[in-house]
């Protein structure tokens, strides 16, 4: 039937058919024509307002609902709709209003009292500030949207002179204390990212009423997505569009200026964006804290209106799409409040160019105030700071210490006494060292001093940008010293912090700690006195029971799950050898196998020499006992020293099994061999001596599906990282480099991975291969490899969803552990 023949009824079902479909938009299309019939009808405005709910359309679905309801027919949608609309409005009198009536009318209505009940809390909020953040940050992870309501009290804008508007307080408040709570005006999670966020859209945009189209010009896809939702709102919300285009936007906008209904200002939108929109993880490095997981990029309209100070009396954290401000220091009535739109870790040129660049303007704050009559000291600084950066990049921990030990005495010294708190790149030096002293064990002393000489230098307000992770760091250390008393101290201090940034309390502390803290030190926090604090990892399922990146010891295949079959198949594989190994050779074979106290002799050797040379349907009770032989001293260096012993010929052997030829079980054994090597120098030397065929050919055994081929090969795969991340440490890198590229050509023809446990060597793998080493993460970001990362993660864990196993968690935070260093 041709559609402009439809009746009134017919239209209206064909309207509902669309909306049980779920195709909104179809199901308006139907009403509105169908409202052409009877343009009073209350069943079709109640319609209307339930797809312009489900469309986000708030206003109106407000103004439909309303006609249901004055038409009468069906009060009890009609009020709901009325309700819902206003909720989606941030209108809670009104939704009250609504919600109240509805139950009081209906009081049988299943849903009035839920709705009732979230409209008082969101009331509460807005009035209190009190929110429940630990079940805001559960609907985050768990994908779901934030309920919460703005609040504003404690601030007011104002002119400020020479930057524009601000915020001040409008009355006296403690540290600690929240600002300002609000939603979003458009949000995107960095959990997204991987999301298509499809490229046709910039169509919708151009098709509407537009002065100059200038989409997407921001590289940034997670930017791009952020200026797309703006649009998006808008053009469902037109009634928000004075607030959103009362936002600077530079000079060349006057934020007065009258602009008609539905016209979509896409320049000024995205000049909005460029200079309100809050980036978190870029702008405060909030990778620096445990929270550091929540990550996106947002317009929040209220916090838009705070300008830029380095020192800055009040922090920005946000959960999902729910921004909170509080402040950091006791502020008077009038006090302006600021955020820093950049670390103050940064250097004075560096912070000036930002915000010239970014923001358009100088910035005079207290540190750049200091900073500029302080320039000549700068540039000494600096240079001194160079030199330390450049003169450790490659260097083992210890020395890097050692060196900026100096440095730091030198830095003092360009310090005068007036400028105590606010000494940024002592500042730098430290964490550089507590950098260095983190990645070897032997430095927990070291790590925890600087930790706290850290502490003495921070001013207030560095504390609450930089601080919360270096505790957690410390903490961490005292609990593997096993010394839990100071380690509490240390976590106390975080927790305080936390408390004042972000108004945490101890019950929602301890649960984040205990989720995310795994995020640095996963897998190295013993169990200590106070089970409470420190829950960490438990055991998985798997015996996972460490994932650190980078590795910090090797894999080794041991005794456990070996049978004494394996003697008996050697003895009968034996006998059906042409040269078989004497009674002499066969019993030392035993003792190797048996780990019995042995002293080796020729027939140890001579009897694997002889034993390796079998055909490879025989050959496995061999290859069970070299495994456990690498992990003897003297055997391994027999069998692997370059230099004295047999070790290019047992490479070459052993490399020469790994094709596709030789049975998998025997491969299984040759990855085991080639994972226990690394025990012992020798065996490293040998696998050092041709990195990039071992790595090439491990790949190549990851294609095999199945667990136990993957997980042997994973694992020497591990061992080899480990190597050459310690030899990368000592000053060499270009193995490393050629590892690495080996990887990455071989990873796209890995398939899927069969078991968590070689995902998460594989992770271990890849993470510490890359570890501290620019170029390598270079070559990482362009040659693919976090999307292989990605893929891995994938196969196991939906990333947008809460892990259901500690298995899976590990996997996660791996996987964001390696993009962090890939991305950073
Ligand atoms: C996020 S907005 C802050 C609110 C803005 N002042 C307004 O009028 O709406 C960022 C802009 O504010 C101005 N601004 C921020 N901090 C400033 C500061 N410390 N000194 C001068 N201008 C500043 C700059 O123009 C910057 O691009």
């Amino acid at each position: 039937m041709s559609h402009n023949k439809m009746s009134f009824d017919e239209l209206k079902n064909k309207g509902n058919d669309f909306f049980k479909k779920q195709n909104y938009e179809g199901a308006l299309h139907f009403y509105e024509r169908a409202l052409t019939f009877q343009p009073e009808s209350d069943v079709i405005y109640s319609n209307m307002a339930a797809a312009l709910l489900r469309l986000e359309r708030f206003y109106e679905a407000y103004s439909c609902a309303e006609k249901a309801l004055k038409g009468g027919s069906n009060n009890e949608k009609a009020l709901y709709r009325l309700g819902k609309a206003a909720y989606g409005m941030q209108d809670w009198e009104k939704a009250l209003d609504h919600f109240d009536e509805l139950h009081e009318k209906f009081p049988e209505c299943p849903f009035a009292v839920d709705e009732l009940t979230k409209t008082l809390d969101r009331l509460e909020e807005s009035h209190s500030g009190h929110y429940d953040r630990q079940k805001l940050y559960e609907s985050h992870e768990k994908g779901l949207p934030c309920d919460a309501a703005e609040y504003e009290e404690p601030v007011e804008i104002v002119d400020i002179p020479g930057k524009g508007k601000g915020v001040i307080v409008n009355r006296e408040v403690k540290k600690g204390t929240l600002l300002m709570a609000s939603k979003a005006y458009a949000f995107v999670c960095d959990k997204e990212q991987s999301l298509d966020f499809s490229n046709d859209r910039n169509e919708t945009v151009l098709k509407m009423p537009k002065r100059e189209v200038l989409i997407g010009n921001s590289s940034d896809p997670l930017a791009q997505e952020l200026e797309y939702r703006t649009v998006e709102k808008l053009k469902k919300n037109p009634q928000t569009a004075k607030k959103l285009y009362a936002l600077y936007a530079g000079s060349n906008f006057d934020r007065n200026e009258e602009i008609l209904d539905g016209v979509i200002d896409i320049e000024r939108i995205q000049k909005i964006l460029m200079y309100n929109r809050i980036q978190p993880k870029i702008m405060f490095n909030s990778t620096m804290s445990i929270f550091g997981e929540e990550h996106g990029i947002g317009l929040w309209i209220l916090p838009s209106y705070i300008n830029n100070s380095c020192l800055s009396n009040a922090v920005f954290t946000h959960i999902g799409d729910v921004g909170f401000i509080h402040a950091v220091c006791d502020l008077k009535k009038g006090d302006e409040v600021t955020l820093s739109y950049l670390e103050p870790f940064f250097p004075y040129k560096g912070r000036q160019l930002y915000f010239q660049k970014f923001y358009n303007f100088i910035c005079k704050c207290h540190l750049c105030e200091l900073d500029r009559m302080d320039e000549l000291m700068d540039l000494q600084r600096e240079e001194i700071f160079n030199n330390l950066s450049a003169q450790t990049a490659r260097k083992p921990p210890r020395e890097a210490l050692y060196y900026a030990a100096q440095s730091l005495v030198q830095m003092r010294q360009t310090y005068t006494n007036s400028r105590k708190e606010l000494q940024i790149y002592l500042i730098r030096i430290l964490s550089l060292m507590i950098g260095h002293s983190a990645l070897d064990n032997s430095l927990e002393e070291e790590h925890v001093s600087l930790v706290q000489e850290l502490y003495k230098v921070l001013g207030e307000p560095l504390k609450y940008t930089i601080a919360p992770s270096f505790y957690i760091s410390a903490a961490s250390s005292y609990s593997r010293q096993s010394k839990p008393e100071t380690a509490k101290k240390f976590l106390d201090e975080a927790f305080e912090i936390e408390k004042v940034r972000r108004g945490a309390d101890r019950t929602f502390f301890n649960y984040i700690f205990s989720k995310y803290q795994s995020i640095s030190t996963i897998g190295t926090i013993s169990e200590t006195e106070d089970p409470h604090l420190f829950k960490v990892i438990k055991k998985p399922d798997m015996k996972i029971t460490e994932a650190p990146v980078p590795l910090r010891e090797f894999f080794s295949f041991g005794y456990e799950g070996l049978s004494d079959k394996v003697l008996a198949k050697l003895v009968g594989n034996n006998r059906a050898q042409a040269d078989p190994l004497n009674e002499k050779e066969l019993k030392a074979l035993e003792e190797i196998f048996n780990n019995s106290d042995y002293t080796i002799t020729d027939e140890h050797v001579s009897g694997l020499e002889k034993g390796l040379k079998w055909s490879v349907s025989t050959i496995t009770p061999i290859f069970d006992v070299f495994c456990l032989a690498m992990l003897n001293d003297s055997l391994n260096r027999v069998f692997c020293s370059i230099n004295e012993g047999k070790g290019e010929q047992t490479l070459r052997s052993l490399n020469n099994l790994l094709t596709s030829e030789t049975p998998e079980p025997v491969r299984i054994l040759v990855c085991r061999a080639l994972t226990n090597a690394a025990a012992h120098d020798p065996g490293r030397e040998m696998l050092r001596s041709d990195f990039t065929t071992v790595v090439s050919l491990l790949m190549k055994q990851i294609q095999v599906l199945k667990s136990s081929i993957q997980l042997a090969a994973t694992s020497a795969l591990a061992n080899l990282s480990l190597i050459m991340f310690r030899n990368f440490e000592a000053g060499e890198s270009k193995p490393r480099e050629e590892a690495l590229l080996a990887l990455i050509k071989e990873s796209w023809s890995i398939q899927s991975i069969d078991s968590i446990e070689t995902a998460v060597r594989l992770l271990q793998a890849i993470g510490t291969l890359l570890w501290k080493d620019p170029s390598m993460i270079k070559i990482s970001k362009y040659g693919g490899l976090c999307g292989f990362v990605g893929r891995i993660t994938e196969g196991f864990v939906d990333k947008n969803a809460v892990p259901k196993s500690e298995a899976d968690e590990i996997v996660l935070l791996l996987c964001r552990k390696i993009m962090a260093l890939i991305m950073c």
